[in-house]
């Protein structure tokens, strides 16, 4: 691992509110393969944090597995925002492929069908919408709120209730409603410790994978294939020294049948490379990132906060230990 005095602990704003969020902090380092990050959400504790670090030790000590494809289909992503603003992300991005929040706590099923309306028609009807709850809604809500919310032809559903048998309840609900949305798994895969039970109980027609919560790239792909479901690579909102590790599960992935959740750092307002791994007419080229030294300076963490990242590093090695 690199010296201690090589980690660089950022801290960037985001450019809208996200996940309950407004600025996002991690480290990132070098390593003989390359630069890794590490930037567990302040919300992860304890052993919870030790798959993202076996994601960061990947990268920088091994680098990504060989690339079966060298551009990778993404999604833009649409905040819980106004209607205006949710129509504009989604035209300027250059994506088919769009995911809207939902289910924000404080909103209503109004705001979120105005929010899908606005992305449909800045998309077309050949673009693809996906919504993503994070779990907020009960089974009642969430039956309701897709019957609603498909009248525009959803790709899928994201972990539109909490829990792993609650999905499985809703997954069947909908078939009997004729409600035709599939139901893709987030939390209940990198949240619940037994990604395997999502598959095991039918809980998911996609799974969402993402590589710092899962452990690495590596992992990801033994992931795939012992889930047997079709897979959505997306970010955990990472600059793009994290997002080049998205990108390169994506594209070492036998089988990409979606647009991938990595366009991401339009949602950051800086970076820590000087060419972003940013969505050009809705792919993004596979390639390595290399951090620029500047970009580092203007971003770096406040002291206390790099000091609290540091503790953090070495309390989540001990647990790998
Ligand atoms: O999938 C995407 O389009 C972008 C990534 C994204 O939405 C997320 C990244 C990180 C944390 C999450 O709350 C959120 C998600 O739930 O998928
Ligand atoms: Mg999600």
């Amino acid at each position: 691992m690199a010296d201690p005095a090589e980690r660089f602990a950022y801290d960037i704003g985001l450019t809208t509110r996200f996940r309950g969020i407004t600025r996002r902090q991690g480290m990132v380092w070098r390593g003989p393969a390359g630069w890794a990050e590490w930037s567990p959400f302040l919300d992860y504790h304890g052993a919870e944090l030790a798959p993202w670090l076996a994601a960061a030790e990947e990268a920088a000590e091994f680098g990504f597995p060989a690339a079966v494809r060298d551009r990778v289909p993404v999604n833009c992503t649409i905040p819980a925002v106004g209607p205006e603003q949710a129509y504009a992300i989604a035209a300027r991005s250059g994506c088919g492929t769009a995911k809207v929040k939902v289910a924000e706590p404080g909103q209503s099923l109004a705001d979120d069908q105005a929010r899908v309306d606005a992305v449909r028609d800045a998309l077309g009807p050949a673009g693809r919408i996906r919504v993503d709850a994070n779990g907020g809604w009960d089974h009642e809500v969430a039956v309701e709120a897709l019957r609603v919310l498909s009248r525009v032809e959803l790709e899928y559903a994201e972990q539109p209730v909490a829990s792993v048998e609650e999905l499985a309840r809703l997954r069947r609900t909908l078939v009997r409603k004729g409600i035709s949305v599939p139901i893709a798994a987030d939390e209940s895969i990198r949240r619940s410790g037994d990604p395997e039970r999502v598959a095991a109980l039918g809980a998911a027609d996609v799974a969402v994978l993402k590589v710092q919560p899962l452990g690495g790239v590596r992992r990801c792909l033994e992931l795939a294939e012992s889930l047997g479901l079709p897979v959505v690579v997306s970010s955990a909102l990472e600059t793009s020294v994290g997002l080049a590790a998205g990108v390169a599960l994506a594209a070492a992935l036998p089988e990409l049948p979606f647009a991938c959740g990595l366009n991401t750092r339009a949602l950051l307002v800086d970076d820590l490379v000087s060419d972003s791994l940013i969505a050009v007419d809705g792919e993004i080229a596979v390639r390595p990132v290399s951090v620029d030294v500047e970009a580092l300076q203007r971003c770096a963490a406040a002291d206390e906060d790099r000091a609290a990242w540091l503790t953090r590093l070495d309390e989540t090695r001990e647990v790998l230990a």
